[in-house]
């Protein structure tokens, strides 16, 4: 490209059609943006509103550029332009397919845009390409931290799990940093599996056009996993800034805006919180993708009443038929069910949520850390087990409900017992202070990460930015 000191750096954003990308990516377009940077993001118009985080379009400073979604093409119902809204697991297969759809109209809006550089999430391994046909260097965005992109990536690379003799049998995860064991159930199939499909040629894909990309963007700070970002780095050679947590520089009436509207009214959720004393509320959520059946459902009811906590328990699902018998009248006052989707950084940000019963998405990982909240873990797919070790193991802000089988949606079984009892070792006791002290000090490092002048991810973005500015392409 030409020179472009003086004009002002445009990035164009591409997340994938999920709100565990749009969510981050979103965020970090407003750090880009209130940093001076011209920020684009694409997306279909289904999912633009996620983006607005203003009462009026006028007032925001980012620009939605929307690019229409193929679901007719695919046979997909109309609408269904995002992972939550994909009707059955089978249907999964087309909505991927119409995403690889979207390189034609996205090359048209580089041509027509010419960002200075394009952010693009790792499950479009086109992009690499499709910004290089117009001189544009592209920026990987995986969605989740440098510690589970090296276990993953150790994993793939040196097999640990042909060497073991049954699926539970711990084994070290090769050349990691940390002695970190897991066990062949936490894998998903196809990792196992030596089949070649559609899927282990799409992650092939993927990880081609990381390697032929600008780098990495990470949602993370250095300080919290130092040693992984090192490794991932030096070792399995990917450039990469830690600009995050993202989700610390959002303004204070635009958290209550993330995602999607919420169940119930943010000022009601935050006049109930209010209500509590500090600590003494346990907030339940599995994220945007992950589900449970009735009786597992009917578990977590058990588990928490059994607690004696109070809580809020947001539940993707709206029919009540399954609850256990009397348990919102018992509850009343006690427990908050929210029926869908709740303003969730608000509530980890207050101070009477003392823990967090998660299913270890990253973003609600990181977000937990960034407010210092304690967490019992409960992974159930994509790369959350080893989040979850690193939230265990390495962080020790947390304690791990049992979960031990990796499935793609429905969450393995946990009996009420044992969420009660991670709860209570969470909420209550000696360990649980240790934790909640350690939980606040990260937090005071996430909040500094991302502090001018001297923050760690402040500087990372400045480098970056720099970096942008003056790379050329070959
Ligand atoms: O009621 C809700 C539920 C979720 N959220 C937000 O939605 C996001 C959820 O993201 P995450 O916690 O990462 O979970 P998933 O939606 O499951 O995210 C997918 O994408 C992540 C990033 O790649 C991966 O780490 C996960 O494993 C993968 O399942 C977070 O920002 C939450 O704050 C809300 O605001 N309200």
């Amino acid at each position: 490209m030409e020179e472009k000191m003086d004009e002002k750096l445009h990035i164009m954003f591409l997340p994938f059609l999920a709100f565990g990308h749009m969510i981050p990516m979103g965020d970090m377009a407003r750090v880009f943006s209130a940093r001076g940077v011209r920020a684009s993001i694409v997306t279909t118009p289904v999912n633009a509103p996620t983006f607005s985080w203003t009462e009026s379009e006028s007032e925001s400073e980012i620009e939605i550029l929307t690019v229409k979604f193929p679901c007719a093409e695919v046979g997909l119902p109309e609408g269904c332009e995002n992972t939550e809204s994909v009707p059955s697991p089978d249907m999964l297969h087309p909505f991927f397919k119409a995403t690889t759809m979207l390189q034609a109209p996205l090359e048209e809006l580089l041509l027509k845009h010419r960002p200075h550089c394009l952010i693009a999430a790792s499950f479009f391994p086109w992009a690499t390409q499709s910004a290089a046909k117009f001189k544009i260097p592209r920026l990987v965005f995986h969605g989740t931290g440098a510690f589970a992109l090296c276990a993953s990536e150790c994993v793939r690379l040196y097999k640990p799990y042909k060497n073991v003799s049954s699926d539970s049998e711990p084994f070290p995860i090769p050349h990691l940093p940390g002695e970190i064991k897991i066990t062949r159930m936490v894998l998903p199939e196809y990792i196992k599996s030596d089949a070649e499909t559609d899927f282990t040629r799409a992650m092939e894909a993927i990880r081609d056009s990381e390697v032929a990309s600008l780098g990495v963007v990470v949602n993370s700070f250095y300080e919290l996993e130092e040693v992984y970002a090192d490794y991932y780095k030096e070792v399995l050679g990917r450039n990469t800034w830690h600009i995050g947590p993202v989700s610390v520089c959002m303004r204070k009436q635009e958290k209550g805006r993330r995602g999607k509207a919420g169940w119930m009214d943010e000022g009601e959720v935050l006049k109930w919180l209010n209500s509590k004393e500090p600590n003494t509320v346990v907030y339940v959520c599995f994220g945007s993708v992950a589900n449970f059946n009735e009786t597992q459902l009917q578990e977590i009811a058990k588990g928490l009443e059994a607690s004696g906590q109070h809580f809020i328990w947001v539940v993707r699902r709206s029919d009540r038929g399954w609850l256990p018998e009397g348990f919102e009248t018992r509850m009343k006052g006690k427990g908050l069910i929210m029926w869908g989707w709740a303003p969730q950084l608000l509530i980890l940000q207050h101070q009477a949520v003392g823990g967090f019963v998660t299913h270890c998405g990253w973003n609600s990982t990181l977000e937990a850390i960034s407010a210092g909240v304690p967490m019992v873990t409960w992974p159930v797919s994509a790369e959350q087990f080893y989040n979850e070790k690193f939230v265990t193991d390495l962080l020790q802000i947390g304690v791990p409900v049992g979960a031990k089988q990796w499935v793609r949606v429905f969450g393995d079984s946990v009996t009420g017992h044992a969420i009660e009892k991670a709860l209570n070792r969470i909420m209550t006791g000696e360990e649980a202070e240790a934790m909640r002290n350690r939980a606040h000090k990260l937090a005071q490092m996430a909040t500094a990460a991302v502090q001018q002048p001297k923050g760690s991810s402040y500087c990372q973005f400045a480098a970056l930015i720099q970096h942008i500015r003056s790379y050329r392409m070959p």
